[in-house]
């Protein structure tokens, strides 16, 4: 297990880097620390793999070290980088029997036959893999075999990181869920320090411990699952974690009001428990606020919103509302009442935040510093 840091990296692919745009990976400072469960979680595209592949050595960032347990090993090969990796497909021997599997990354390392043996036995009923041991791999279902790879993962108790890039991929969908508590019960016991790469939200929330959320190359806000709920750092985050996802529109704030872009003056302001003395001057200021904290139907209270399309999924409804031109969701309780297309729309001031060209601005308790 190692605490791995990246000290300034970045990486483009191109020999002749103009500007941030031609960087697949910008400019990163972290810390991974010993034993953590993280998730790297993005698009298609955002730099995910590459960010991966730096830290197992299969690329060397442009700019930036790699520094492992104090020791830079930037200059060092994968195989000197005491990395286990899983990747989406699965990466076996068909050949040799499970336990044989299981066994090679051992052997591989020369460690005593009794030793590979208790490994291989613990790997296997973590995985319950115990009865198909001694049978080949040929044969066994792409879901059996991708269970040997991650048991191939997690055999070797010495690695500086087990790295997963999408490893459930091709995995049967209701086994996915039972995989996914299986691997983070395994962090549990084993404590090793594990990054996780998904587009997929839910695997990586339920996965780990810190998320790392990564848009265009750049990583935006790296917390707990609570966190990037809570208080989204940039746009993206709030738009891409949650269903649905944060409504963001542009407004223009002064003190303690904010009103939409567009609407005319007059009893549209909205309430913001915090002001921005702050605000940059030209930036482009939106206001997000997640659907949770959109209440519909706040009658006599709220601002008068023409509703649009009301879903009904299972114990809530997602009510699409227009306010002042700008589309909101809302979720609304069971019970709440809808009728007609007219309604009132209350957003909780204390769950608004206020962002300038897409990150969020820390405001000041209204009434402390205006
Ligand atoms: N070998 C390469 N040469 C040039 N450009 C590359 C190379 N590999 C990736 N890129 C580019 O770098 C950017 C980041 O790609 P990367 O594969 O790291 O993203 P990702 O988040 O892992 O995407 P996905 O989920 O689709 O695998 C993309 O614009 C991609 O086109």
């Amino acid at each position: 297990m190692a605490r791995i840091h990246l000290d300034g990296v970045a990486h483009s692919y191109r020999p002749d880097p103009q500007g941030p745009q031609d960087y697949a990976l910008k400019r990163l400072d972290h810390v991974w620390e010993d034993g953590g469960a993280y998730a790297l979680l993005g698009p298609s595209g955002c730099g995910k793999t590459t960010l991966l592949n730096i830290i197992s050595g299969l690329i060397t960032p442009s700019q930036g070290r790699l520094v492992f347990d104090g020791t830079d090993v930037t200059a060092l090969p994968t195989a000197a980088r005491n990395i286990a990796q899983v990747f989406q497909f699965p990466v076996i021997y068909d050949t040799m029997t499970v336990a044989e599997n299981l066994a090679f990354p051992l052997r591989n390392r020369h460690v005593a036959s009794g030793e590979v043996r208790k490994r291989v036995a613990e790997v296997a009923q973590m995985l319950d893999l115990t009865t198909i041991l001694k049978k080949r791999a040929r044969g066994l279902t792409a879901d059996v075999k991708q269970k040997i790879s991650l048991g191939r993962g997690l055999v070797r108790p010495d690695v500086a990181a087990i790295l997963f890039d999408e490893p459930l991929t091709v995995i049967d969908p209701h086994l996915k869920w039972m995989l996914r508590s299986k691997l983070k019960e395994l962090h549990r016991q084993l404590k090793l320090t594990m990054i996780y790469v998904t587009h997929d939200q839910t695997e990586a929330l339920t996965f780990a411990d810190k998320v790392v959320v990564m848009f265009e190359g750049e990583v935006v806000q790296i917390g707990t699952p609570e966190e990037l709920f809570d208080r989204p750092a940039h746009t993206f985050v709030g738009y891409f974690i949650g269903s649905p996802g944060m409504n963001v529109a542009p407004v223009t704030v002064e003190g303690d009001r904010a009103r939409l872009a567009g609407l005319e003056s007059g009893g549209q302001e909205i309430r913001l428990a915090r002001v921005y003395p702050g605000l940059a001057q030209g930036a482009r200021i939106e206001l997000g606020i997640r659907p949770e904290f959109v209440r519909v139907g706040a009658n006599g209270a709220g601002l008068p919103a023409r509703v649009l399309k009301v879903d009904d999924v299972g114990r809530y409804r997602i009510v699409r509302v227009d306010l002042g031109g700008q589309v909101f969701n809302a979720i609304a309780a069971e019970e709440a009442r809808i009728e007609g297309d007219r309604t009132q729309v209350l957003l909780d001031p204390a769950n608004i935040h206020i962002y300038a060209d897409s990150r969020r601005v820390e405001g000041v308790a209204a009434g402390a510093g205006a």
